[in-house]
């Protein structure tokens, strides 16, 4: 049995348009020009406060507006149903597969908590996971490896894998000491090359065989 963990966002729902619709309407609601939807992946992947400070600078907002761009996105993060057909073409196969082969699947998503259960409740992903660590689950969040040593519950990280789409999956894997595998059609800003992996897929059919060769 491998531990393995999963990132959210841009890894197993292309959740942009979801996020986009949050940050636009608390961006309007606070009498703030909107951003676009494809803005929206470069503020992705630190975490909900990071996209806060980021999309407040973007839109030439007052940074002390921050906790109330902050508090808004949260509501419609929240209230805003996710839709299941967001989720990438054969992850819940890839998921079964790996769960029937005995692994044990977590997630550790920069997403807040709350938004990140209601995301798993609407998709139904949520029912894969042992353990799920949101981005104020813990006093840090990724690239700090706290989350995943959490998500490890004690299992070495040097047997486990992390499964991510960015920047900041790669660094948190590294600072962890867990093999990093990158799926690359999510929020990544640099080329496949610049981020360290033991492996990478395109297509989550790809996923158990790269698994079992590694696990
Ligand atoms: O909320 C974010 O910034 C990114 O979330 P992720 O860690 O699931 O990619
Ligand atoms: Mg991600």
């Amino acid at each position: 049995m491998t531990t393995i963990a999963f990132d959210l966002d841009g890894t197993l729902i292309d959740s942009v348009p979801h996020i986009h619709h949050a940050v636009a309407t608390a961006l309007t609601e606070l009498g703030l020009p909107a951003i676009t939807v494809a803005e929206t992946p470069g503020f992705v992947g630190r975490g909900l406060p990071i996209l806060c400070e980021q999309v407040l600078a973007h839109v030439g907002g007052a940074p002390t507006l921050q906790d109330q761009l902050y508090a808004r996105t949260m509501v419609h993060y929240v209230e805003t149903p996710s839709d299941p057909s967001q989720i990438y073409p054969g992850v819940l196969a890839a998921l079964d597969m790996l769960k029937r082969a005995g692994h044990r699947l977590t997630l550790c998503t920069n997403k807040p908590y709350a938004a990140a259960e209601t995301a798993l409740r609407d998709t139904r992903l949520g029912e894969w996971f042992d353990v799920v660590l949101g981005g104020d689950s813990l006093p840090t969040r990724k690239p700090a490896p706290e989350m995943l040593f959490a998500a490890l519950d004690g299992a070495d990280p040097a047997r486990a894998l992390y499964i991510g789409d960015s920047e900041t999956d790669c660094e948190t894997a590294q600072a962890a000491g867990v093999r990093f595998l990158l799926f690359t059609e999510g929020y990544r800003k640099s080329p496949p090359e610049a981020l360290p992996h033991v492996a990478r897929f395109s297509n989550w059919s790809e996923l158990p065989a790269i698994v079992a060769g590694l696990a």
